[in-house]
């Protein structure tokens, strides 16, 4: 969870445009007179957007976890003998051009509107062992995500680039960690200040 919002925010950082429409919309559903809640995350479809292409370009598990055949079978043609160790490579799935238009670039409005539907995305995997904890992760980083962006004013440190290099693994660290400036925003100084 932790990670994705990392890369949730490196991302905004780098596409100024795609924070600034964030906050526009934040701004528009649930003012500045008042904290956003867990209740209006749900509303807030740009920010879903955001953290769908987030998790397209870095899913937390790429390889998911590794799965075991419990009986002989066969997988797209190949004769996959019971007892074998299955990676699925979600990573390359999410990035694959014959299903998604410029596949490396972060463009969230991909999923606006249900355009994205029906399109093969499995960053919590799938069937019966897939993630418990998706809507909990989900809520979360919709969470964080929409109070970080509602409540401060970010910038690039000295206006340069994110380091967006990826760390090798089950999971898919930031080389390098965020750093970043962060100011309240002085439409939102009342309410932090009553915190
Ligand atoms: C962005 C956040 C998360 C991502 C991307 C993620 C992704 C995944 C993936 C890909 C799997 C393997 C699915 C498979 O075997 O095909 C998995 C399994 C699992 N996840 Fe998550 N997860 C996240 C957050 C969480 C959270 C917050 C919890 C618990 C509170 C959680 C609990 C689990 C558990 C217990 C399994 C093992 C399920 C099983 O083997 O039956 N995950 N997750």
């Amino acid at each position: 969870t932790s990670t994705t919002t990392e890369w949730a925010m490196s991302l905004l950082l780098n596409h100024p445009a795609a924070l600034r429409k964030a906050q526009a919309e934040i701004d528009a559903a649930v003012g500045t007179s008042r904290l956003v809640t867990a209740d209006d995350v749900p509303r807030l479809a740009y920010l879903q957007c955001i953290v769908s292409e987030t998790l397209r370009l870095y899913p937390a598990a790429p390889m998911l976890l590794p799965h075991q055949s419990s009986a002989d079978c066969k997988v797209g043609g190949y004769n996959v003998p019971s007892g074998t160790m299955l990676m699925v490579n979600a990573y390359a799935i999410h990035r694959d051009p014959a299903v998604w238009e410029r596949p490396l670039e972060f463009v969230p409005e991909r999923f606006e509107d249900g355009k994205a539907e029906g399109r093969f995305m499995i960053p919590f995997g799938m069937g019966r062992r897939r993630c418990p904890g998706e809507t909990l992760a989900l809520r979360t980083i919709g969470m964080v995500l929409a109070t970080l962006v509602q409540c401060f004013d970010w910038e690039r440190v000295d206006g340069a680039e994110v380091d967006m290099t990826e760390g090798g693994g089950l999971t898919i660290p930031k080389v390098v960690p965020l750093e970043a400036v962060c100011r309240p925003r002085p439409a939102m100084r009342d309410v932090l200040q009553s915190l």
